[in-house]
């Protein structure tokens, strides 16, 4: 069954919809990325899950609780993009001030924050945080969020702007996490952290999900695997010319085809190579997509707003088309 569940959620701030009715679920014990280009609308979407910020409509259940309700708090960590924490405060103060709000009894929080910090590897604990690096205060967050001991946890870009020592630390503390059985929500703009943790992925992007499903899944949905296939060809006086050509098919029956043509025409076959998109690669081909798809649906909501009248919204233009298209490709 799953822990989490996100119905219809959306966030409208004044006329403008940040988050356009997402719906998703996820498994205990899964990885979850969000992913999406600047302003896709990512933290709204965690924030509105960590019970931080209310959805304008929709429902986020966390583990059977929803926002407000305080066993939720109890199951759920909340690492945010930004986490100012009190400068005035060492690690071990600070961490043992959010155990208390969690009524963590003091020898549970003591044990489970030294343990914590020790696989973080945070040295100087006893250093003011705001004397602390970059690198030392993202672990003292990390440790915040864990501090009650979650099953569910929402991280918000854990590793951006650190060295990639720190980063490469961050990522293997949270595969080793999801190891132990938490459940992780995950974003992040660096793709090949989101590929190397990430069980099921959401892209997002303008609000909505454009793609959803396993890495491999939305791979194959877009493109999949390619056959590049290069050949020499006649130049015409029954000699091959030496420039080489490339032709890009998606399978096996389109090397075959590419290779009778090129036989026929007296020429042949030189290499063949298969390349698998990145994330990064799919990534920019659906958010080029999705803002293709958006800037029609806007122009044709321009055009015929006068026929619309009458109709109900999902007729007039908003629909879930990006959203059903993708589900469907997975
Ligand atoms: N409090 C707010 N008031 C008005 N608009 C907001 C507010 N918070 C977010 N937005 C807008 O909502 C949209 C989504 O923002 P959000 O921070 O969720 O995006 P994001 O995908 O996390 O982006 P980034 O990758 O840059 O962090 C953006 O256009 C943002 O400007």
């Amino acid at each position: 069954m799953a822990i989490l569940e996100v119905d219809d959620l959306r966030k409208e701030y004044g006329g403008f919809t940040a988050v356009d009715g997402s719906s998703f679920a996820i498994e205990r014990g899964e990885v979850f990325g969000v992913v999406g280009p600047n302003g896709a609308g990512k933290t709204t979407t965690l924030k509105m899950l960590a019970g931080l910020i209310e959805p304008t409509a929709g429902t986020a259940v966390v583990a059977g609780h929803t926002p407000g309700d305080p066993e939720m708090a109890r199951r759920l960590g909340f690492l945010p993009e930004e986490s100012p924490l009190y400068e005035e405060m060492t690690a071990t103060d600070y961490l043992e001030f959010f155990a208390d709000l969690y009524d963590v009894p003091r020898t549970v929080a003591r044990d489970r924050i030294d343990r914590t910090l020790e696989r973080l590897d945070l040295e100087h604990r006893d250093r003011r945080l705001g004397n602390m690096s970059k690198g030392m205060k993202r672990k003292v967050a990390i440790a915040r969020a864990l501090v009650n001991d979650p099953d569910v946890l929402i991280f918000d870009e854990p590793a951006s702007g650190l060295d990639p020592l720190t980063t490469n630390y961050i990522i293997e503390f949270t595969q080793e996490l999801s190891d132990e059985g938490k459940t992780i929500v995950f974003s992040a703009h660096n793709l090949f952290h989101v590929e190397s943790v990430c069980d099921r992925i959401i892209i997002m992007n303008d609000g909505r999900i454009v793609a959803r499903g396993t890495i491999d899944a939305i791979r194959k949905a877009h493109g999949g695997t390619e056959y590049h296939v290069y050949a020499t060809v006649d130049a015409g006086n029954g000699a091959p010319i030496d420039d080489e050509f490339r032709h890009v098919v998606a399978d096996m029956a389109g090397v075959e085809s590419v290779r009778e043509t090129v036989e026929r025409d007296g020429g042949r076959i030189t290499d063949i190579q298969t390349e698998t998109p990145t994330l990064e690669d799919i990534f920019l081909e659906v958010a080029s997509e999705s803002r293709e798809n958006s800037e029609s649906r806007k122009n044709n909501e321009g055009r015929n707003g006068a026929e619309r009248d009458g109709r109900d919204g999902d007729e007039s233009g908003r629909s879930d088309s990006d959203e059903d298209t993708a589900e469907a490709r997975t």
